[in-house]
């Protein structure tokens, strides 16, 4: 059995390319990933996705611009924990994407995603996202 918890993760992109982050601490350090992280006691899941887009990339999101694109669940052996993460795409939004003390953030073209220095998973889900099939 796993305790559940709520996490976002959002992807800003245009036709050809997508905006990762690069982790500079903690959970999934030197890692290239979207923006998110954990849903706040209190917090609405797409209040979370805005915030956390916002401190980690200083770009902000209207909800409205916000499509919930899929659902994925993570388990690590040895930990009752399962992450709930929920996933977000935009295409309109306001700042432009600057580095923070959690993230480097950086513009990929599609056919040039950095799966190497990314979570094992992302490989077989990303080209759903990317197709615009999730
Ligand atoms: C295991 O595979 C994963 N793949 C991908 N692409 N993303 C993942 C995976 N596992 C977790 N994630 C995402 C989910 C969240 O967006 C972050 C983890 O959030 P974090 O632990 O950094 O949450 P914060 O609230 O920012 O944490 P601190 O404030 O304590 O730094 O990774």
């Amino acid at each position: 059995m796993y305790f559940r918890k709520l996490y976002t993760l959002v992807f800003l992109r245009n036709d050809t390319h997508i905006l990762l982050g690069l982790k500079k601490r903690g959970f999934g350090v030197d890692k290239w990933n979207g923006f998110g992280g954990k849903v706040e006691i209190n917090e609405t899941i797409i209040d979370a996705a805005i915030r956390e887009l916002k401190e980690e990339s200083c770009v902000v999101v209207k909800k409205c611009n916000l499509k919930n694109i899929g659902h994925l669940e993570f388990t690590f052996e040895g930990d009752p924990t399962m992450m709930d993460v929920r996933v977000y795409s935009a295409s309109i939004f306001e700042g432009a994407p600057t580095e923070t003390d959690e993230m480097s953030p950086k513009w990929f073209a599609y056919t040039e995603i950095p799966f190497q220095d990314m979570w094992p998973d992302d490989i077989i889900w990303f080209p759903f996202m990317l197709k615009g099939s999730c």
